[in-house]
């Protein structure tokens, strides 16, 4: 069994040899550009088009990622570059899950007990304690509860905090109100006070954090996106911010990453950021899953984590 690797900026050498020595029985090797030797499986992230292109016999392409948008939107420019019959799969956890709660949980907690607004307080030198929010009232509502969304609901839950999610057909996420569909999008945004992201990037989602989907929240309400910076219209936040709308905001991920030095979030007092890194691949996870993967593949089966092309995620 042949397996190729491409990684724009993982280090190959220790992704072939923990893949070889949890499948001994294949030949791994780094993809170049004019490799067309055969190959049965292809790991792979943002791949240059002629890597995949005329491999109809491939058993699968593994992303090494959980967000499959830039391979989806390079399948839309060339068609070409996936064989219908070649199915596209996905990480599903492997360890993102855990960091999406940590982020999560610490964030959301910050804002609850008004850590932000104390960090200002602590620069005017000024001891005062604030009123704190009712934990009742601090409905946090999660767009997208698929594995990453469903993880992080049931973090936030033990907190004693009402969660809901909005997803495209109904979830049975214990302790959770679930939402579905764009009929139900405003019922779910009325009464939300913390708006967490984590849908797919896909035609239907792109931009739908904007001014309109902004003022159905509470006023005062935070943002934290931890998905794509294609959801969040970025000026429509900062208009939102600067009306009062919405307190604050963190924010993983961007429209333009890395985050240009000329953007208006980076000095806002109240949106925080980071590197787009709330939940990054774990090498040995991801492999273990792969592998595991490749070896129910080899057996006949059809692994957890194929991406529906037609649907985008
Ligand atoms: N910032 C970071 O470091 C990372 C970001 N991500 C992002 O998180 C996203 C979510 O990952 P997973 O939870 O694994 O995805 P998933 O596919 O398991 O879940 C997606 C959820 O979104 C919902 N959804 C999709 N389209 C919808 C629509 N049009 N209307 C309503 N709901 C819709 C689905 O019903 C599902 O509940 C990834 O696609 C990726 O872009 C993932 C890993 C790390
Ligand atoms: O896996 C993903 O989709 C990521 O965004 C990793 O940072």
């Amino acid at each position: 069994m042949d397996i190729i690797f491409y990684h724009p900026s993982f280090k190959a050498a220790s992704w072939i040899n923990g893949l070889q020595q949890r499948l001994p029985q294949a030949t791994v090797r780094q993809w170049q550009p004019g490799d067309n030797a055969a190959a049965d499986y292809a790991l792979v992230r943002t791949p240059p088009v002629e890597m995949l292109q005329g491999r109809s016999d491939l058993k699968g392409v593994f992303a090494l990622g959980a967000g499959v948008d830039d391979i989806l939107t390079q399948l839309k420019q060339h068609p070409e570059m996936l064989s219908e019959s070649v199915p596209l799969f996905r990480l599903e956890d492997t360890g993102m899950g855990l960091q999406m709660q940590e982020y999560a949980v610490y964030t959301v907690l910050g804002w609850f007990r008004r850590f932000d607004d104390y960090q200002q307080q602590k620069q005017q030198t000024l001891w005062q304690s604030l009123k704190n929010y009712r934990r009742q009232d601090f409905t946090i509502g999660i767009l997208g509860a698929g594995v990453l969304g469903s993880n992080v609901a049931q973090s936030l839950k033990v907190w004693g905090f009402p969660i809901r999610c909005w997803s495209r057909s109904p979830k049975q996420i214990d302790g959770v109100t679930s939402y579905y569909g764009a009929d139900q999008l405003s019922d779910f945004l009325s009464g939300t006070q913390v708006l967490i992201n984590l849908l797919p990037n896909t035609p239907q989602t792109v931009g739908i954090i904007n001014r309109q989907l902004l003022s159905q929240l509470n006023s005062g309400a935070f943002v934290l996106n931890l998905a794509r910076g294609a959801h969040l219209v970025e000026e429509d936040l900062l208009a939102a911010l600067e009306a009062g709308e919405i307190k604050a905001a963190a924010l993983d991920v961007f429209v333009q990453e890395p985050l240009p030095e000329t953007s208006p979030l980076w000095s806002h007092p109240r949106v925080a950021i980071t590197p787009h890194n709330a939940a990054v691949t774990l090498p040995e996870e991801a492999m273990d899953y792969i592998a595991k993967s490749i070896q129910q593949r080899e057996a006949g089966e059809m692994p957890e984590g194929r991406v529906d092309i037609v649907r985008g995620y």
